[in-house]
């Protein structure tokens, strides 16, 4: 499938279960769209401090504090003692592209951003059963407390399904991006 060039901005949010594939599906599905990622920040500690992922900018509480004070963020939430955000600078820089862009958050995130851009923004919730979730984690290496924290969770996040524009489940990674793709020809191409 070739690039979709949007006729404006769209703000498609990735959300869902903890554990879910969101961040695969988006990185996946943003490759074949030509989404453009826009990473949150957060205080949270590398879970591997020797090879920090790429998926976020990992930034100290004394500048996220700093930065949240003056208005830098369109978006924050405090995680289990950790903060998250997306600053609108980087919001504002990626939107300045023809393309969609994506966004990962969580529930609340997801809300505050539809509230302030409205049409703009395109919830896509992804969900797979609670084994599943266990199974997958544990097999990524994630630590068991997490794992155990993501599950706790669980039932009050898979009730935001009903809120947002589109539901997958994500069983067959490359069939929940065939679904995805075919579902977001309606917002360009
Ligand atoms: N459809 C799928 N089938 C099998 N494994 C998958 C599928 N989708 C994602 N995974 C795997 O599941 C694991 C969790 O995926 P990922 O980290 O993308 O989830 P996430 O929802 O972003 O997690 P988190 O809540 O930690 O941010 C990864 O190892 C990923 O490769
Ligand atoms: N409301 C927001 N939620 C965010 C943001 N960045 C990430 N997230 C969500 O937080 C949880 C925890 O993430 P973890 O990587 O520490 O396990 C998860 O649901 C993320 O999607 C944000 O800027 N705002």
């Amino acid at each position: 499938m070739g690039v979709l060039h949007m006729t404006r901005p769209t703000i498609f949010v990735l959300t869902g279960t903890s554990g879910s594939g969101r961040k695969t599906v988006a990185r996946k599905t943003g490759e074949k769209l030509g989404w453009v990622p826009v990473r949150s920040c957060t205080t949270r500690a590398p879970r591997n401090p020797e090879q920090p992922d790429g998926d976020y900018k990992y930034i100290s509480r004394e500048k996220f504090d700093e930065w949240e004070q003056s208005g830098k963020f369109v978006q924050t939430a405090t995680i289990d003692k950790n903060k998250y955000g997306i600053l609108l600078s980087d919001l504002e820089a990626a939107m300045k592209d023809d393309r969609g862009v994506c966004l990962i958050l969580n529930r609340d995130g997801a809300s505050a951003v539809k509230e302030r851009f409205g049409d703009k923004v395109v919830r896509i919730f992804i969900y797979v059963d609670k084994q599943t979730v266990r199974e997958r984690l544990e097999s990524k290496g994630t630590r068991y407390d997490v794992i155990e924290n993501y599950l706790e969770h669980y039932t009050e996040e898979v009730t935001y399904r009903k809120s947002c524009e589109h539901v997958f489940e994500n069983v067959e990674l490359n069939r929940t991006i065939e679904h995805i793709c075919e579902a977001m020809k309606t917002y360009g191409g």
